[in-house]
């Protein structure tokens, strides 16, 4: 059963205060953090157990393999609509040793993740809002895009991201995604700490309730 996994999307952007974010939220609960690339070496140095997943929301994600491995990156995190070849790119990500995630944006079917590209891939992202910002309004016609892949793929680490928190963490849980990305959520909340509590413990139950239908 696959495990619930945190993802605060970091949004400082002073150096100090993004590794003392980090810092702040490994110790609240959170097991994966989600940055922006220019900064990960910073933090590496900082905090060099951290598992850095990158989503590169960038055209041709092919060009910055290196780079992100260079830096410390853990998971590189591409569009699938960015690049033409998905499966040599999950290649090349696992040649730097890093896992690789394939992201679909919320107007791509589920579909065009191929058996062959799930099961390449270490990790599948259903974006819940257009990539580019946060802060926008979580779009629900993406939840059935979960519900889909949890269906085909029970053990893959299935990630939402946008919009998502504790008024919209249920719906995504319950359509089998494991893996949470959010930055509104946690980093405008007074109590950041209880925000991935609650994320986590809905997740976790939801993953019970889907393994219990499944034996
Ligand atoms: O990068 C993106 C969306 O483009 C996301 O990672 C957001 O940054 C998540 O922020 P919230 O929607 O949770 O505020």
């Amino acid at each position: 059963m696959p495990r619930a996994i945190i993802s605060p999307s970091v949004l400082a952007s002073d150096f100090g205060q993004l590794t003392a974010e980090c810092t702040r939220m490994i110790k609240g609960g959170a097991e994966w953090l989600h940055m922006g690339a220019p900064i990960l070496s910073c933090v590496k140095k900082g905090i060099p157990d951290i598992f850095m997943d990158c989503h590169m929301m960038v055209a041709e994600p092919e060009k910055w393999v290196d780079d992100i491995a260079d830096a410390g990156g853990a998971l590189y995190c591409f569009h699938y609509e960015a690049t033409s070849d998905p499966l040599s790119l999950i290649n090349a990500i696992h040649n730097r040793s890093m896992k690789a995630g394939i992201a679909i944006s919320p107007d791509t079917p589920s579909t065009v993740i191929t058996d062959e590209i799930a099961n390449a891939a270490d990790m599948l992202l259903v974006m819940t809002v257009y990539p580019g910002r946060g802060g926008q309004k979580f779009l629900e016609k993406c939840v059935p895009k979960v519900a889909e892949l949890r269906a085909r793929f029970p053990e893959k680490d299935i990630e939402v991201d946008g919009g998502v928190g504790p008024s919209t963490i249920d719906k995504c849980a319950h359509a089998g995604s494991n893996v949470i990305v959010a930055g509104t959520a946690i980093f405008g909340a007074s109590d950041p700490e209880n925000v991935i509590t609650v994320l986590k413990a809905t997740v976790n139950s939801a993953q019970a309730k889907i393994a219990a239908s499944r034996a």
